[in-house]
């Protein structure tokens, strides 16, 4: 059974439909992002299921308990939720550990202190107990946040946007750490985010919205691999889209030249058949062009615009009105080259 079930979700502002019967799931202990452009309407489901805003129609349940319906909507304090910011929101005249108890102050002082203690050692900050919001790092800050919504063990965290303020050497390894923290205390999660890599590390699965409904829901691995159409794909990453001819089960033969394939559909009874196919850059090499050399397949490409970013060139490939930055070790500037297919298709649209 879920934990968090959301059953046609209906929003609308006025006559604008924002979310359009929205069904989504959360299983016990699971991290689930909700992931979209600007607009698409994650704010507004989150703001559903906490209980800032009254839906127009559906069902939200937490752990069996009806947190909204057509006659009931629950105060927010009445959920059981925690709620984590990008602004941390920390009490400043307050100590890291007066923060993390202020949740439970009813409970009885030892315990109380006890379960302080744990907190603080769960999030790696014993010897900040007594220190000041100001004194913290932006990272430290959101560990006390976590700790802090922890402490009354909410059935459900919402992070809404909360690792956008930090650092971007430090935010991965805090993501990290902060999704060891729910998986050891067996915390389920929504996260809202427009930040594609917090997504993939943090979250078991991803929920991908568009206009207000959810596009797909799927692993990372899965969501990178096999996107379902056209707007998942392309908002998954830049690429490049080409019509290629089913060859056999596991190759495909297109303008660029021979594609291998390597996905779940199988393609053995569809020989001859074409298809569209979208190639990534981490797909695609490239070898300078030795025109001698007639064995290598696939037209040529002139490269006009590179840049070098440190670690690796990025040269852009313009083919037809479509363009792809490509990752190299070795500058190609002012050459001409041939693409190099480095890792088989797994997706095909037809
Ligand atoms: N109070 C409101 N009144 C009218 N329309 C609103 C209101 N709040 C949001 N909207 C509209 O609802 C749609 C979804 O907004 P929402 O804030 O949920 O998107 P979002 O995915 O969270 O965007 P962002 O990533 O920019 O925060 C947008 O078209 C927005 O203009």
């Amino acid at each position: 059974m879920s934990l968090l079930s959301i059953k046609n979700l209906s929003v609308n502002y006025g006559e604008h439909a924002v979310i359009k019967g929205l069904d989504l799931s959360i299983a016990s202990g699971e991290i689930v992002a909700l992931f979209g452009p600007s607009g698409s309407g994650k704010s507004t489901i989150l703001k559903a299921v906490t209980g800032l805003l009254k839906q127009t129609t559906g069902d939200v349940v937490l752990s069996g308990k009806v947190l909204n319906s057509g006659t009931v909507n629950l105060p927010t304090e009445q959920r059981n939720i925690g709620l984590i910011f990008q602004d941390y929101a920390l009490f400043p005249h307050l100590t890291v550990f007066e923060n993390i108890t202020f949740g439970i102050q009813n409970v009885e002082k030892k315990a109380r202190h006890k379960k302080g203690d744990e907190l603080l050692a769960l999030i790696k900050m014993a010897e900040y107990k007594n220190s000041y919001p100001h004194q913290l790092s932006g990272g430290q800050q959101q560990r006390v946040a976590i700790a802090r919504a922890l402490a009354t063990q909410p059935d459900l965290l919402l992070f809404d946007e909360a690792f956008s303020n930090l650092d971007p050497q430090f935010r991965f390894e805090l993501i990290e750490e902060i999704r060891d923290i729910l998986k050891s205390t067996k915390t389920a999660a929504l996260f809202v985010t427009h930040n594609q890599n917090e997504a993939f590390i943090f979250c078991d699965k991803i929920a991908v919205l568009h206009q207000g409904e959810i596009a797909q829901i799927d692993t990372p691995s899965d969501l990178f691999d096999y996107p379902v159409n056209e707007f998942v794909t392309e908002f998954i990453g830049a690429g490049v889209w080409l019509p290629a001819v089913i060859k056999s089960e596991s190759e495909l033969q297109s303008e660029w030249g021979p594609l291998p394939y390597k996905g779940k559909t199988d393609l053995s009874d569809r020989v001859g058949e074409t298809i569209i196919v979208y190639l990534r850059p981490h797909q695609i090499g490239l070898n300078a062009l030795n025109e001698s050399d007639t064995s290598m397949a696939g037209p040529s490409f002139s490269i006009a615009s590179e840049r070098f970013v440190g670690e690796f060139y990025e040269s852009t490939l313009t083919w037809h009105d479509q363009s792809i930055k490509v990752r190299t070790h070795d500058s190609f500037y002012n050459q001409k080259v041939r693409v190099r297919i480095k890792q088989p298709i797994k997706q095909v649209y037809f």
